[in-house]
């Protein structure tokens, strides 16, 4: 049997849609295979009724097709399902990385992320590897076509999840499906300046990489409360505040002395909107784990 503990990671960062991620140090899924003749799935923890367990369904059904590799899998669910945590993205990194020790297929954690982004595509319709990218390697990732550029940025975060549901299909459909130069040109400079905020490890140049005018306002409405929690975290202290990939955790940064403000703001805010809600205080953290072969 081998284990493997894949953690939520936050997609999108604002001005990085399908392409920037980051690791968070918590919470996070687990993950057990055990070599079998086909393909069997069991689901418990966090939000485990609204998962299936039928293979074609499930998303790490798809990774074990991808890796010509049946296995008896269990998965305790850390990341609740439909969050903007990268919940289905957890389990599909911690199965690719299970399967391939378990069979000793010998594929790097890079050449792991397109196996573990065919998980993505069942859910969401589309191998986007952001979510993937940062749950295997962990860290700040920049996946493009043509890969994937990590950097071990150390940033603290607070993720408040409310006791929403917002599927990424959903999510992905009300993308513009244009963009005018006016909006690319602010796009291009607030993602250069957020890589730039992750290398020299810096929460306020982070923040302000964050602001996006595209894709965001659209995905901030289907998230009550928005608007309200967003302005009470930048009261709070944070540097930048955005949607965690599609919505509807909200992700923000700031130094590590206002976290536990911060954290209790959005909260606060999104209670007032008649939204209960739970803030993890986190960071910037490790890509997933094998922890017992
Ligand atoms: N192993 C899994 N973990 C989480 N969700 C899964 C899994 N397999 C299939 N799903 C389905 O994927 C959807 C959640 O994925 P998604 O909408 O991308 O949300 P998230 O942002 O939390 O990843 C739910 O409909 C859920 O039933
Ligand atoms: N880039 C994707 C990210 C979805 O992240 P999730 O955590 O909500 O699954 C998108 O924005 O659609």
């Amino acid at each position: 049997m081998v284990t493997v503990r894949a953690p939520a990671t936050s997609a999108n960062l604002g001005s990085g849609f399908d392409v920037f991620g980051v690791a968070l140090d918590r919470p996070a899924d687990v993950v057990h295979v055990e070599r079998a003749d086909r393909t069997t799935i069991e689901v418990t923890g966090v939000g485990s009724q609204y998962i299936p367990t039928d293979p074609d369904r499930n998303v790490v059904g798809a990774v074990a097709d991808a890796l010509d590799a049946p296995a008896h899998i269990r998965i305790d669910k850390g990341v609740r399902p439909s969050s903007g945590l990268g919940s289905s993205a957890a389990s599909s990194a911690a199965a690719a990385l299970a399967l391939n020790e378990l069979y000793d297929r010998g594929l790097s954690r890079e050449e792991l992320v397109p196996v573990a982004a065919e998980g993505e595509a069942v859910v969401s319709g589309e191998a986007h590897a952001d979510n993937v990218a940062p749950a295997l390697l962990g860290g700040f990732t920049v996946a493009t076509d043509e890969g994937v550029t990590t950097v071990d940025a150390d940033i603290p975060l607070v993720a408040c999840l409310p006791e929403i549901a917002v599927s990424t299909r959903d999510a992905r459909r009300v993308v513009p499906d244009t963009a005018s130069m006016d909006d690319l040109v602010h796009t291009v400079g607030r993602a250069a300046t957020l890589s730039v905020g992750m290398c020299r490890r810096d929460p306020s140049l982070v923040g302000a990489g964050m602001d996006e005018r595209i894709v965001t306002p659209a995905r901030a409405e289907l998230i009550t409360g928005y608007h309200d929690v967003r302005e009470s975290a930048f009261e709070a202290g944070a540097d930048g505040v955005t949607v965690s990939g599609a919505g509807p955790s909200i992700l923000a940064v700031c130094g590590e002395r206002e976290r536990t403000r911060v954290a209790a703001a959005m909260v606060e805010a999104f209670d007032e909107a008649g939204v209960a809600a739970r803030a993890y205080k986190t960071r910037v953290g490790r890509g997933a784990e094998v922890f017992d072969i």
